[in-house]
């Protein structure tokens, strides 16, 4: 399998943050989720792949090269949707489109306009006048139209209705088809990164939880619930985010630790957001014993 992207040891050091020796790879053909709590370091690491931020340490290796300069002289290759991007206020497609041709050499004008089409998006109305969810669809029209090899998307789905979420979804699934592209998107709508991303990295507070396929990640834990009397100091010990109510309680284990339970607990599979409010739930606590 070929790698488009391979993070090695990634380190950036901001003072009161730091991103700790992220290391993940992203082959062709795949779609690859970065999650996290706010503040856990997600966009710092889009901006370093995408050479915004210089890394403290550690390499990035972007559809083979490692140095900045010809990552930079490719860039052709990479389709970029950032929190930020804005074309100017007074701009319609035309002019997106008509600027954006003569700045990419693979520019698909046609695509363009069809997938603004597909996505209802008005080419007539001003950039500025648009709602901020027919913005982020203008944005994702502009950065698949001149074809790059591996997109990169900060929270695409922010500001998208249900509908449209589908739709961006449809859509990426279509982009890495024919297994030589490839999608690096950080959210915090994990149910849809559930459905898209094969391969899912997890960050919290600069620290690199888990990296793998997102199945193998759901399969590792379980939720656990029972009455209080079954609260067992084990539980207590080895379970993640403990949520305790006046009936009882429910905790997330990892699926290992489970032979050591007593039988009669109810055990459930985990959801993505489930497990992103357990472990958020450990971090707050031990926060606030540090
Ligand atoms: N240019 C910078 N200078 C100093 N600190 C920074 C800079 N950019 C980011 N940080 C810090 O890095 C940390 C991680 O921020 P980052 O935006 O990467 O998190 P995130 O996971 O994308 O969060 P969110 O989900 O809220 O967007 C924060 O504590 C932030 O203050």
């Amino acid at each position: 399998m070929t790698n488009l992207l391979e993070v090695t040891d990634l380190t950036k050091e901001y003072g009161h943050f730091s991103l700790d020796k992220l290391t993940f790879q992203l082959p062709e053909g795949f779609i690859l989720g970065m999650i996290g709590p706010n503040g856990a370091g997600k966009t710092t690491t889009l901006r370093m792949i995408l050479d915004m931020a210089t890394p403290t340490s550690g390499q990035i290796k972007l559809d083979g090269q490692t140095s900045r300069q010809t990552r930079l002289a490719d860039r052709d290759q990479v389709g970029i949707v950032l929190d930020n991007t804005v074309f100017p206020d007074g701009w319609k497609a035309d002019k997106i489109a008509r600027t954006l041709a003569m700045v990419y050499q693979n520019w698909d004008g046609d695509r363009f306009f069809d997938l603004l089409k597909e996505f209802d998006v008005d080419r007539q109305v001003k950039y500025k006048s648009l709602s901020r969810g027919s913005q982020v669809k203008l944005n994702l029209a502009a950065a698949i139209a001149h074809q790059p090899k591996l997109l990169i998307l900060d929270e695409p789905a922010a500001g998208l209705d249900p509908i449209a979420r589908d739709q961006l979804i449809t859509l990426l699934q279509g982009f890495i088809a024919d297994g030589h592209h490839s999608v690096l998107l950080s959210s915090h709508i994990t149910d849809d990164l559930a459905k898209i991303a094969d391969y899912l990295v997890y960050l919290i507070h600069g620290q690199q939880l888990f990296f793998g396929e997102t199945q193998t990640l759901l399969d590792r834990y379980a939720v656990v619930k029972g009455g209080l009397d079954q609260l067992t100091g084990v539980i207590k010990q080895a379970g993640i985010g403990l949520r305790t109510y006046e009936t009882g309680f429910s905790v997330l284990m990892a699926r290992k630790q489970l032979s050591a339970l007593p039988r009669d607990l109810v055990i459930e599979p985990v959801s993505l957001d489930e497990l992103m409010v357990y472990f958020g739930k450990r971090v707050a606590k031990d926060e606030a014993r540090a």
